[in-house]
């Protein structure tokens, strides 16, 4: 235990900014965002559309658009610079799990071809023992007849079938981090559920980390341990699960969680927008929309503020916020 305490994270995001050229200006996508997924460990990182996850997911994975500048900060990955030598170092080691499984085959191929190339490219061993690989993956994510779903094309398996294959292909070069984008968001109820299930199961059993990104909060309960809380592009609250969701700290972290559908009394969500990466209000990004305003808010950017020792929240006024 004390070890796991002592240990360096797998993953550490380090202050890190990342600003895209536009024609507008340059959009400060994210700023100062700090957040780690210890070995062993889930991290949600949770925010509206345009808050910056995607951004966050693609600086992980080293593949950041044209046009990108990281002006501050890292992404360590097993103590090595992702950003710096251009996700070399991560190859094979981080699977990635996509939103969309409709749009992550090629319908032309089959899909275990489509998989057993990445393997190739990744992964130690021959074709063969690739493909003896993929099929007990195929058996572990729960696919009807593993061994002949090696020779389907993505239009024969379902949605959810698809998303299994996804979870399959992600754990085929025996990643030390698993990193999904959203991946249940174009699914039903159910298939989402029963999803959610095996990725939490195969990721317990094998020891992995999983940084998991969504705006769901429901979600983010039943696969991560952690959260990290983002609002445009900087990180607004951290801490465990059950404690951020039984009693948030950050009034948007508070708002958020109550316009979610299973709390929420009405579906009016949070008043205003997230601000465009051009156009960030000074100081607290939060505080046009924010119920709680105090003189400081539009002036200066609120520190990270630990919270016991588990916690921590980038709101001075997160005790006023609590008690209102
Ligand atoms: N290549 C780009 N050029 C200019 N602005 C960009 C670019 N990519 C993203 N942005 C802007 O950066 C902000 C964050 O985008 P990002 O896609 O990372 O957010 P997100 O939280 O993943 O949103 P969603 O949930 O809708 O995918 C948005 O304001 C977006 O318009």
């Amino acid at each position: 235990m004390m070890g796991a305490t002592l240990a360096r994270p797998l993953l550490s995001v380090e202050n890190l900014a990342v600003h895209i050229r536009t024609d507008a200006g340059p959009a400060r996508i994210l700023d100062d965002v700090t957040l780690a997924v210890p070995k062993g460990g889930s991290l949600g990182v949770v925010g509206e559309s345009g808050c910056g996850k995607s951004t966050l997911l693609r600086a992980i994975l080293g593949i950041l658009p044209g046009g990108a500048t990281v002006p501050k900060g890292a992404v360590l990955f097993e103590g090595r610079d992702i950003l710096a030598d251009r996700g070399a170092s991560a190859r094979g080691r981080i699977g990635f799990i996509p939103q969309d499984p409709y749009l992550s085959l090629n319908p032309v191929f089959r899909a275990g071809d489509q998989i057993l190339e990445v393997m190739r490219r990744h992964a130690p061993g021959s074709r063969r023992d690739h493909k003896e690989k993929l099929v007990e993956l195929f058996r572990a994510v729960q696919l009807p007849d593993p061994g002949g779903a090696l020779a389907k094309y993505p239009h024969q398996f379902s949605g959810g079938q698809r998303q299994r294959l996804l979870i399959a292909a992600a754990l085929s070069c025996e990643p030390s981090l698993v990193v999904a984008d959203e991946p249940t968001t174009a699914l039903d109820v159910t298939t989402q559920r029963e999803i959610l299930a095996v990725l939490r199961q195969l990721i317990a059993e094998r020891g992995l980390s999983l940084l998991f990104v969504t705006h769901d909060f429901g979600v983010l309960a039943t696969v991560c341990d952690q959260v990290a809380v983002l609002y445009s592009g900087r990180v607004a609250e951290t801490g465990p699960t059950r404690a951020v969701l039984d009693a948030p700290l950050h009034p948007y972290a508070r708002m958020l969680l109550a316009c979610h559908p299973d709390r929420a009394t009405d579906l009016l969500g949070i008043p205003g927008t997230v601000p465009a990466a051009t156009a960030q209000p000074p100081g607290c990004r939060f505080h046009p929309r924010c119920p709680q305003i105090h003189s400081g808010c539009p002036i200066e950017v609120p520190p990270m503020l630990p919270v016991g020792e588990a916690r921590a929240v980038a709101c001075p006024w997160h005790g006023e916020a609590a008690r209102g």
